[in-house]
């Protein structure tokens, strides 16, 4: 199932019990809302919460938003639930929390029975062992990389540069990119801190991923700076084409561009850069 031909630069949780946040979110920027009804709502509130997000999704507003309701887990007391009380309702995906394998999708599938999208929380040791099964899974989109359950389960410490997360985050990415599922970061706990945030976008960049999980508004601008092309990037994709077209016109196959050779594989990827910014600069609109 493709959901990939679109920008997913911020990707928001709202806590699916809170009106004001879930009518605060139809003026923000974002390329992507996540309607939460795990970890942002208290067991007290979750039955409730079904009724108050199943009206916001029918009230509508949300525009050009890709709007994904993550449940509760099936294996806790709320999570079919959920699933009955939203299944018709007015969004694009469903996220699944702590998925461990392909079978935990198709139980999802299963209960939907509507060929929704699927999108899966990778926050478990396991999860991320079968992490290319579950990709390859019909019926899923979407990967959102789940930091603070993946640390609690992997006894690491928080680190600046996330090292101890490294091989997860790569090995989500790896089975995103083998079967077309989109790749978004896990948050960013310190929602004051602009600084940090940017570090850990950038590093979400380079390590490949769309996009990042956000939990604060005040987190969306570093966000979307940050995964989307840059100025120079978008520059330099346009020298590039126009230096490859020029060289293959004389029947030659590779270009040097600032003293890098550029090949058809980059010209792919600048043709991808400049799709991005397009599509971004058309979401604005
Ligand atoms: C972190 C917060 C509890 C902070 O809330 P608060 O103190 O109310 O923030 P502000 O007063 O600064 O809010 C300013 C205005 O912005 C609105 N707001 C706040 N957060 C959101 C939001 N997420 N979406 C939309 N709007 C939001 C407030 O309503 C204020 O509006 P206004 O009154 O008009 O000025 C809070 O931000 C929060 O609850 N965030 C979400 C937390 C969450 O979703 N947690 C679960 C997801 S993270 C996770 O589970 C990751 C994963 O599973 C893992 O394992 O890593
Ligand atoms: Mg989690």
């Amino acid at each position: 199932m493709d959901m990939t031909a679109r920008p997913y630069r911020s990707v928001l949780y709202i806590p699916g019990s809170k009106d004001r946040a879930l009518e605060k979110a139809r003026s923000l920027p974002v390329d992507a809302i996540i309607f939460d009804l795990e970890d942002a709502v208290t067991p007290d509130a979750k039955v409730d919460a079904r009724a108050t997000l199943k009206a916001a999704l029918g009230q509508g507003g949300y525009g050009n938003r890709v709007k994904i309701i993550r449940i509760n887990g099936l294996d806790t007391e709320w999570g079919a639930g959920d699933v009955e009380a939203l299944r018709d309702a007015d969004a694009d995906a469903f996220l699944l929390p702590k998925v461990n394998s392909a079978a935990d999708v198709q139980a999802l599938a299963d209960l939907l029975g509507n060929g929704k999208p699927i999108w899966a929380m990778m926050e478990t040791p396991l999860g991320i062992l079968n992490a290319l099964e579950i990709a390859a899974h019909p019926q899923l989109a979407g990967f959102v990389a789940g930091t603070n359950d993946l640390a609690k389960e992997l006894n690491c410490r928080f680190r600046a540069d996330r090292l101890p997360m490294q091989v997860a985050l790569q090995t989500i990415l790896l089975a995103a990119r083998s079967h077309n599922v989109v790749a978004i970061d896990g948050v960013y706990n310190q929602f004051k801190d602009d600084e940090g945030l940017k570090v850990e976008c950038d590093q979400g960049r380079d390590l490949g991923y769309d996009g990042k999980t956000l939990i604060h508004p005040a987190q969306v601008d570093v966000t979307n700076a940050a995964f989307a092309p840059s100025e120079a990037e978008i520059e330099l994709a346009k020298r590039q084409i126009a230096a490859f077209e020029e060289i293959e016109a004389a029947g030659q196959g590779v270009a040097v561009v600032d003293g890098k050779i550029v090949e058809n594989l980059h010209v792919e990827t600048a043709k991808k850069a400049l799709a991005k910014a397009a599509a971004i600069a058309e979401l604005a609109k």
